[in-house]
C-alpha cells in the first residue's frame, strides 16, 4: 500500500478548475454574473480606455465598435457557456476587483487543498489547464477558501486556450507537454471533470483520471472510465485510479 503522501510515478498534476477542484455552481451562478453585473459599469467607465483596448480589440471586428453590440454579444457567449478566448480575457480582467476587494473567494473542495500542499511538498509539480484565462486562473488560486487563501504559490505552470488550445484537442495536451521535454508524458497525470478532455490527455500520452464531484452532472454509463471516476483526491486515489485504468488497457 502506497504512503498517503506517496503519488507513486507521477511529477507533474496538471488540474482543471471547474467541476474538478471546485463547484460548477461557483463559475456558472457566482463568477459568469458577477462578471455580467459589472460589465455595464466597466463599458460605461473604460470603453475608450487604454486598459480596455487590449480586451475590446480582441473581440470580432462586428462588436469592437459597437458598445451595445459588444455588451450583447458578451451576454449571448455566456448564455451558452462558449470557451471563446476572448471572453475568457474579459472575464479575468472583469472578476480582479471582485476577488481583490474579498467579493469573491474560489470554493475549493475539501480535500483539494491537502491534495495539493502534499504534492507540493513530495516534489510534484502542481500546473492548471483552465478554458478560464491564465490571469483569471491566477486570481482564481490567490483568493481560495483555504487556510491559507493563497494556493498560487504551489503552482509552477499554468495552461489556457491560449498558450495550449482547447482542451478537448489532443494537439493541447502535446503542446503543454513540449514545454517540459525532460518529463515523459506517462510521468504527468490530468484531473478533469470531462471526458472529452480526459480523452484527450489520455491520448497525448498523458495518464488521466475523470473527476465526479457534488453539483456535476452525472457521467455518462457507456464511457469505459466512468467507472474510475473520483469523488475525492488523495495521492493514493488517483496513484491508484491510474493503475486500474492502465491495466484496463493493457487487458
Ligand atoms: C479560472 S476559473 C473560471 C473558469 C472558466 O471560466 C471556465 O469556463 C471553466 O472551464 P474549466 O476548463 O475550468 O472547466
Ligand atoms: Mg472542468
Amino acid at each position: 500500500m502506497a504512503a498517503e503522501t506517496d503519488f507513486g510515478e507521477f511529477q507533474v498534476l496538471l488540474l482543471d478548475i471547474e467541476g474538478t477542484v471546485c463547484p460548477i455552481s461557483f463559475v456558472k451562478d457566482v463568477l459568469f454574473p458577477y462578471a455580467l453585473d459589472v460589465l455595464p459599469t466597466f463599458l460605461t467607465e473604460q470603453w475608450d480606455e487604454s486598459s480596455f483596448a487590449e480586451y475590446r480589440n480582441a473581440f470580432p471586428e462586428e462588436y469592437r465598435n459597437d458598445r451595445s453590440a459588444f455588451e450583447a454579444h458578451v451576454r449571448d457567449l455566456v448564455a451558452r457557456d462558449v470557451k471563446a478566448s476572448y471572453l475568457k480575457a474579459l472575464q479575468g480582467y472583469l472578476w480582479k476587483k471582485g476577488y481583490e476587494s474579498g467579493v469573491l473567494k474560489a470554493p475549493l473542495f475539501p480535500d483539494v487543498p491537502p491534495f495539493i500542499t502534499n504534492a507540493h511538498a513530495a516534489g510534484q509539480k502542481i500546473m492548471i489547464y483552465s478554458s478560464g484565462s491564465v490571469p483569471a486562473q491566477k486570481l482564481f488560486f490567490a483568493h481560495t477558501t483555504a487556510q491559507p487563501p493563497d494556493m498560487s504559490v504551489l503552482i509552477s505552470d499554468w495552461f489556457d486556450t491560449v498558450n495550449a488550445g482547447p482542451k478537448t484537442d489532443v494537439a493541447s495536451y502535446t503542446t503543454i507537454l513540449s514545454h517540459y521535454p525532460d518529463i515523459s508524458p506517462a510521468r504527468w497525470i490530468f484531473l478533469s471533470d470531462n471526458l472529452n478532455e480526459v480523452d484527450a490527455a489520455r491520448q497525448s500520452g498523458m495518464h488521466s483520471v475523470p473527476a465526479v464531484r457534488p453539483g456535476n452532472a452525472p457521467l455518462p454509463s457507456h464511457h469505459p472510465l466512468t467507472e474510475f471516476a473520483l469523488s475525492e483526491f488523495t495521492p493514493v486515489s488517483v496513484a491508484q485510479a491510474a493503475a486500474a485504468i492502465a491495466s484496463k488497457k493493457s487487458a
